[in-house]
């Protein structure tokens, strides 16, 4: 497509010869899936406008061969100095991505507020030209749109380690595509363990394979929200029609809509219409489906229905290799940035909440080591993340110890925190509950309510239970030793 407005040095040969440049430049597969569709519609004021088949396209075309197209529209033509990339098919609304802000704030490292818009689901209703048409489409557009895919949350940025080595294999085969072979595949761990990364990684993944297949991803918030919305304005057909056309949904943080009664009703709804019709449903929550509080059995068995994978808490070693490969990322864009020998191997120790803090510790490092131009030493990293070092200081969970004495002993958390009163459960659950009190600052009462509502004057037994048992049985001793000595890692 080549508009006669545009400015006169343009022509078809010109744009057919920047293409084969190209090809040149990103070779043929990538040229193939890439280049090949795209056109020039117009360069103006500088500006050239290029059309794409879908945004997802333009944000992949923008992302990865933005500044080589540039550079061929700089070899050929001095007058580019800026890309905008538009779709060319009425499937979606045109989009425009800007490649200088995409650019700055990739760079930034921060998530693009450009990133995926996904499509209209492919039977969302057409509308022609008319104002009160193109309101309605624009308010089913606001609808459905999902909320941004982190460019930075790949399976390349992802590494993999023995807490999350199981849930990254599961992520790979969905990544495959095809008919799904776990359905819904259901993420859950503890807070900023790498549940979105993945569903990101997954996104980019199938959609990189696939740029037509609808992929929504969003929170469970978000999916209330825009429900709520739906009802509010009566427009609950379209939201049924939009929701369950979708090729892949993703819904982050699913825990949110338990006891939304309607909510939890309407995604339920959801839910098995998309699974009926084969399409991959991912979840994320902060527990397994059959933990989440006030979310009916009958739902949350659905939720279990397809395949339920634990990330489990960071150790040592793979928070180590999350900061190398930080540092590493960082280092090929400041390649004078030196950190001195122990200091990662300090923080994967000392800061073992979750990546997302550990994560900021390390941005604030290299933003004062840059700001001060100095090299980053342990004396250096003590004074400037104090707060977050003394934040950090081993602050050990309830949760955690449930979690790790459960595997311990081969139970399900739900047995350890339920009723049932067989030893098998029974004792754990003792050991559990002495782990909590030894290595907590949580009270008696605390601790019996995170036990399934339980009285305090049970977790005073189960403590002084205990404390005999390791005196009269040496392997509850040595049990206690483990578990203390991974609670502690
Ligand atoms: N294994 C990993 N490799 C690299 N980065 C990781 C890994 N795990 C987590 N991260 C990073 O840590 C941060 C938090 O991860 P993420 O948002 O995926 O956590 P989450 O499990 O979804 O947490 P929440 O429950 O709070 O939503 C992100 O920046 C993510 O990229």
């Amino acid at each position: 497509m080549y508009s006669r407005g545009s400015e006169n040095l343009m022509d078809t040969d010109f744009w057919g010869e920047l293409k084969n440049n190209l090809r040149k430049a990103v070779g043929e597969h990538n040229f193939t899936a890439w280049i090949a569709p795209l056109e020039l519609d117009r360069v103006k004021d500088g500006v050239a406008t290029l059309t794409v088949p879908t945004n997802y396209a333009g944000i992949y075309v923008e992302r990865n061969f933005g500044d080589q197209i540039l550079n061929e529209f700089g070899a050929l033509r001095g007058n580019v100095r800026r890309l905008v990339f538009s779709v060319s098919k009425p499937k979606a609304a045109p989009v425009q991505i800007s490649r200088s802000e995409a650019g700055d704030n990739a760079q930034a490292g921060v998530a693009s507020p450009v990133a995926p818009r996904q499509s209209l689901p492919q039977s969302a209703p057409r509308h022609g030209a008319s104002g009160g048409d193109q309101d309605m489409r624009a308010k089913l557009e606001r609808m459905l749109q999902p909320a941004p895919l982190d460019p930075n949350s790949t399976f390349d940025s992802f590494v993999v380690g023995k807490p999350n080595e199981l849930a990254h294999a599961a992520a790979r085969r969905v990544a495959r595509g095809g008919k799904p072979e776990f359905n819904p595949l259901f993420f859950y761990g503890g807070v900023g363990l790498g549940k979105t990364h993945l569903m990101h990684a997954i996104a980019w993944e199938l959609q990189s394979a696939n740029p037509d297949l609808n992929i929504v991803y969003l929170s469970a918030e978000q999916f209330m929200y825009r429900f709520v919305q739906a009802l509010r304005d009566k427009k609950m057909m379209d939201f049924k029609s939009l929701f369950r056309n979708v090729d892949v949904l993703m819904v982050d943080d699913v825990q949110f809509i338990a006891g939304k009664d309607s909510t939890q009703e309407e995604f339920f709804h959801t839910f098995n219409a998309l699974i009926e019709h084969n399409k991959q449903i991912i979840l994320s929550g902060e527990c397994a489906p059959n933990e989440i509080k006030n979310l009916p059995v009958r739902i949350s068995s659905r939720l279990s229905s397809g395949l339920v994978v634990d990330l489990h808490p960071t150790d040592y070693e793979l928070r180590l290799g999350i900061l190398q490969s930080k540092v590493d990322t960082f280092r090929a864009k400041h390649p004078d940035l030196e950190v001195a020998d122990g200091v990662l191997e300090f923080l994967a120790h000392r800061i073992s909440t979750n990546v997302r803090v550990l994560e900021g510790a390390l941005t604030r490092l290299f933003a004062f080591a840059s700001l001060v131009g100095r090299q980053i030493t342990m004396e250096l990293t003590q004074d400037c993340l104090a707060d977050v070092l003394r934040a950090s200081d081993r602050k050990i969970s309830i949760e955690e110890i449930q979690r790790c004495v459960a595997e311990h002993y081969n139970i399900r958390l739900s047995d350890m925190i339920g009723p049932k009163r067989v030893r098998s459960f029974a004792r754990p659950r003792q050991i559990a509950m002495y782990l909590c009190k030894k290595m907590t600052s949580r009270s008696l009462p605390e601790i019996g309510k995170r036990f399934g509502g339980r009285d305090h004057t049970t977790v005073m037994h189960a403590v002084k239970r205990v404390d005999e048992l390791m005196v009269q049985d040496a392997q509850i001793a040595d049990d206690l030793e483990l578990l203390r000595r991974a609670l502690e890692a």
